[in-house]
């Protein structure tokens, strides 16, 4: 069977998308690690299906790089709407797109005629340890220190529709992110583990982040995770409510406003090509 495919990058988060209306995409484990290797496959972050939604416009299925399914992927809607509208599965420039957390709208932004990005309504960040899972004895995690690896860290723990933990440091280029990552996306404290954010505080309007991606280690960047960073910044007085983030791969534009996370980013394609499997 040969399968179409599109890689495509939001800031160096890159996935393989996939056309799943005109296509029957396999979404099983063995699939999807094989492809996203980047020495024996195509190479990505994890994978992505358009799909047909009953509610939507479209419908986003979305799978790190260890085959695991997530909720919601940041830099990954930017594109999947770029996708619909090179493809032309649609020509709407505002798309409703299903995602495993609810619905996400997204507004493509062009320039010269062509679509290079996307503004993105993110929907509202949720602090209830409950819901995100978090296990902990109060009912959020707010600033709240925390000894791992006999190390002191102060986690804020947010759902972007996934869950995320942020860590403020001084300086984020020292961070060992291959030692110190795993040790929080699988600590007890969450039991659908975690992406966690490493955050550096600029000034009021910039901050610095770097990712280590539940399923998928360290990635050039993270969209949800530049929206958890952006409101924990903000929650703790750190920065207003408008923010740049500064990932390995580029940059974020996140705004918090009337309790919803706006995100505006880049979407690009890198080639497109044949599968044979
Ligand atoms: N890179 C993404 C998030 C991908 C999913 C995440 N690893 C999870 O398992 O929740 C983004 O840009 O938001």
């Amino acid at each position: 069977m040969r399968l179409h495919f599109t890689k495509m990058e939001g800031l160096g988060n890159d996935y393989i998308y996939f056309d799943g209306i005109n296509q029957k995409i396999p979404m099983d484990k063995e699939f999807i690690t094989k492809i996203s290797d980047r020495h024996f496959g195509i190479g990505s972050d994890g994978m992505i299906v358009i799909l047909a939604s009953d509610k939507y416009d479209f419908k986003m299925r979305m799978f790190n790089l260890d085959g695991s399914e997530a909720m919601m992927c940041g830099n990954g809607i930017r594109c999947f709407a770029k996708f619909i509208y090179d493809h032309k599965l649609s020509d709407k420039h505002v798309l409703k797109i299903e995602t495993k957390s609810g619905l996400r709208i997204v507004e493509l932004l062009f320039e010269d005629g062509r679509c290079i990005g996307a503004k993105v309504n993110m929907g509202k960040p949720i602090l209830r340890c409950k819901e995100i899972p978090c296990i902990y004895d109060k009912e959020k995690m707010i600033n709240e220190a925390m000894i791992v690896d006999d190390h002191e860290y102060h986690l804020t723990t947010i759902s972007m529709g996934n869950p995320h933990t942020v860590i403020f440091v001084d300086d984020l280029e020292i961070l060992d992110l291959a030692v110190l990552g795993p040790k929080f996306e699988h600590h007890e404290l969450f039991p659908e583990s975690v992406n966690t954010e490493f955050v550096q505080v600029v000034n009021e309007q910039y901050i610095k982040m770097r990712v280590w991606e539940r399923g998928s280690g360290e990635t050039m960047a993270c969209g949800t995770g530049a929206c958890a960073s952006m409101y924990a910044s903000y929650l703790n007085g750190y920065t207003k409510d408008k923010v740049i983030v500064q990932l390995l791969g580029g940059c974020l534009e996140i705004e918090y406003l009337d309790g919803i996370i706006m995100m505006s980013g880049p979407a690009v394609n890198v080639f497109e090509g044949i599968i044979e499997i």
